[in-house]
């Protein structure tokens, strides 16, 4: 049974307290806290000052995705806003393994996401540092889009990877996860779904978390 993450970002942001308390109602296990600087990803989202907000809502697991340059300036903002674990992007970190030791020197979870382009095979080095790998199922920066089929392939040679090293770091799937595709993501080896649009666009929220939960 995968994990369910909804991500805030698909949110109703004029009414984040009832979407807040409707997920710690629900059977999801995570916030998935989606953080854009506009520079990494054509998109801006919202900062530490929000985040904290949602997180003092927050009875879960919270877990923040960093897609931003230069990361490192802003874990301690993140941790002290309340973070459980905080995903920075290989392709942001000209020395990931720093900033990994600065997340775990925080004393929290630390992850690495991914983009689709960018070669699993990279993070070979880095996974028995990490406790989560985010697997970008589309490029990063907007919700609603839809799930590219080749990133399947990446999940599976992932898990591959994560169980020969004997380890435990989660393999997370973030965009485009719909009840029509969870199955084939969680076979493939995702161990937390991340669902935006599917989850908040849809027209019960709680019975669909329920339903992505029970795949
Ligand atoms: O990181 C993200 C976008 O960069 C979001 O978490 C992701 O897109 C989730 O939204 P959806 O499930 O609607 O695709």
């Amino acid at each position: 049974m995968a994990l369910i993450a909804p991500s805030l970002l698909s949110a109703n942001f004029l009414q984040l307290q009832q979407d807040c308390d409707m997920l710690n109602n629900s059977v999801a296990d995570w916030f998935h806290i989606d953080i854009m600087d506009g520079i990494f990803v054509p998109n801006i989202s919202f900062g530490a000052m929000v985040t904290q907000f949602i997180i003092n809502a927050s009875k879960k697991y919270n877990d923040v995705h960093l897609m931003i340059e230069k990361p490192g300036d802003y874990i301690q903002a993140f941790k002290d806003a309340g973070a459980h674990n905080i995903s920075v992007h290989i392709e942001a970190c000209t020395h990931l393994h720093r900033n990994i030791q600065q997340i775990k020197s925080l004393g929290i979870h630390a992850g690495v996401a991914i983009n689709p382009h960018t070669n699993v095979a990279l993070l070979k080095d880095i996974l028995v540092d990490i406790n989560v790998v985010c697997v970008m199922s589309v490029n990063p920066g907007f919700g609603g889009q839809a799930f590219i089929p080749h990133t399947l392939q990446k999940i599976k040679q992932l898990r591959k990877m994560i169980d020969e090293q004997g380890l435990s770091v989660k393999i997370e799937v973030d965009g485009g996860v719909t009840l029509a595709n969870a199955t084939a993501i969680i076979e493939a080896g995702a161990d937390v779904l991340v669902a935006g649009n599917t989850v908040f666009k849809s027209p019960n929220p709680t019975e669909t978390i329920a339903a992505l939960k029970a795949l």
